[in-house]
């Protein structure tokens, strides 16, 4: 079966830098695991592309999640299966895997004019920020609008399996 249009959106590094120049701007970036997708990423993903015209979400790849010390179960869902949903949502135009641990070489190839992470980061401690701020970017956090985490869902979920299975 061919691939759903939005995979489309789901594009190796290379390919974007190729196509960059051709981005309608502002060039919006983010990044992050987004591993269990929950409505403050969705918020928040909608708020960084009114923030420009075009949102390119780095994806980190299941070997750079692990990197993170999440956890040793974590991701759940697989790189593919995270880059799909981010690629159906209205606001992402481009989704990309970045197998490091942090973004700083995928953005020094990109080159956004904006930076954006959620509301539970100091943009001014991350070289990412200071790297955008170097050709004139801007690096600036989003506030929280909805207390979601894909942590505390998963704490959620294996409270009430645990609480089944004693019986409770
Ligand atoms: N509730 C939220 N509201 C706004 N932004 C958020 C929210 N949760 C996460 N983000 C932002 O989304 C991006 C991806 O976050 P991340 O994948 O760490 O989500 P998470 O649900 O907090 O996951 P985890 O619990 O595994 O840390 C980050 O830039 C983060 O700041
Ligand atoms: O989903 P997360 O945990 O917000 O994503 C991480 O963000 C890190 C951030 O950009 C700098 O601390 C990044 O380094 C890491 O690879 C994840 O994308």
């Amino acid at each position: 079966m061919s691939a759903v249009a939005f995979e489309r959106k789901i594009v190796t590094r290379e390919a974007l830098v190729a196509r960059r120049a051709t981005l309608a701007g502002p060039v919006v970036f983010t990044n992050g695991v987004f591993d269990i997708l929950h409505r403050g990423h969705v918020t928040y993903l909608a708020r960084a592309k009114a923030l420009g015209a075009s949102l390119i979400v780095g994806v980190n790849s299941d070997a750079s999640v692990r990197m993170l010390g999440k956890g040793e179960d974590r991701p759940i869902n697989r790189e593919d299966d995270r880059m799909a949903l981010l690629a159906a949502l209205e606001s992402v135009d481009w989704v990309v895997l970045f197998e490091e641990r942090t973004p700083v070489e995928l953005i020094a190839a990109v080159r956004p004019d904006v930076l954006v992470k959620g509301g539970d980061y100091d943009m001014d401690t991350l070289p990412e920020s200071a790297l955008v701020r170097g050709w004139g970017g801007r690096a600036l956090a989003i506030a929280f609008e909805h207390q979601r985490s894909t942590t505390a869902l998963l704490e959620k979920v294996r409270s009430q399996a645990g609480a089944t299975e004693s019986g409770h």
